[in-house]
């Protein structure tokens, strides 16, 4: 059975309270008198696993991180979801709303999109399984618990997914800086997918011809784009706009 290191006081929480079935061990850190960890500790206690108590070194190491908020979890490791999980997410659901990241490498970032597509209440993330990150500790402790709430699919090939959406109805939105027309000119309340560039290069030119439509948030200063966290946060609340009532 494969385990996985999970860190961070929100992700750590989010995973007692979503599933404490899969926690293994709790180290918390030793002579830290903190509500917060103390509040871990009786919240585990509770699901009958036992904090163990050990010093700042011996947990930065089971982390691999310093990040770690004094809490520390080896859990087993959730099956990775793919293209069968998507479409058991899509057969239960009237109007998708999903959030595809074309090849998004820093963990910081892909927490960060987990962190704001749970906020819009988005019902799953799609990445491709190569040359993206996937789910990791940092991942975990950027989305503060999103990422025990959002399902992130990984799929061999991201353009056979956006196509297969658009067979299940789903409108693809493309966010690139180039684009001719605006986010705030775009229809976003049917069933959606709005996908985003990776760091450096951003959408890959399949996956533009692939999208139903390209959109550009306007930039009115110097820079020329803005980080695809910042720019996930602004496409998927102007859907959330959008789709109210
Ligand atoms: C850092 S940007 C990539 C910049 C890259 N040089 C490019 O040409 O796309 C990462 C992703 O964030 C999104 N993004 C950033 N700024 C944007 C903007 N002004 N309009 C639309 N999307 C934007 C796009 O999806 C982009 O691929």
């Amino acid at each position: 059975m494969k385990h996985e290191m999970v860190f961070g006081l929100h992700a750590v929480e989010a995973l007692l309270n979503r599933a404490p079935e899969r926690i293994k061990e709790l180290w918390l850190l030793k002579g830290r008198e903190d509500e917060r960890l103390q509040g871990v500790a009786d919240l585990a206690a509770g699901f009958g696993v036992r904090p163990q108590l050990c010093a700042r070194k011996v947990l930065d190491e089971k982390a691999g991180s310093s990040q770690h908020q004094g809490v520390v979890v080896r859990c087993v490791a959730e099956p990775t979801k793919g293209e069968h999980e998507l479409d058991a997410l899509l057969d239960g659901l009237e109007t998708p709303f999903l959030l595809v990241l074309d090849g998004v490498t820093d963990p910081h970032n892909l927490g960060a999109c987990l962190r704001s597509a749970d906020a819009a209440g988005v019902h799953g993330v799609i990445v491709p399984k190569d040359r993206s990150v996937g789910m990791t500790g940092v991942v975990r402790k950027v989305a503060v618990g999103a990422a025990e709430s959002v399902p992130l699919f990984q799929v061999t090939n991201l353009a056979r997914t956006l196509r297969h959406l658009q067979e299940r109805g789903v409108w693809l939105v493309g966010a690139a800086g180039e684009a001719t027309h605006t986010l705030y000119d775009s229809k976003l309340v049917g069933p959606v997918a709005i996908t985003m560039g990776a760091e450096g290069k951003g959408l890959r030119r399949l996956t533009r011809e692939v999208c139903d439509e390209l959109i550009a948030i306007p930039m009115a200063g110097a820079v020329s784009s803005l980080n695809v966290s910042v720019a996930t946060g602004i496409c998927l609340f102007e859907a959330v706009r959008q789709r109210r009532g």
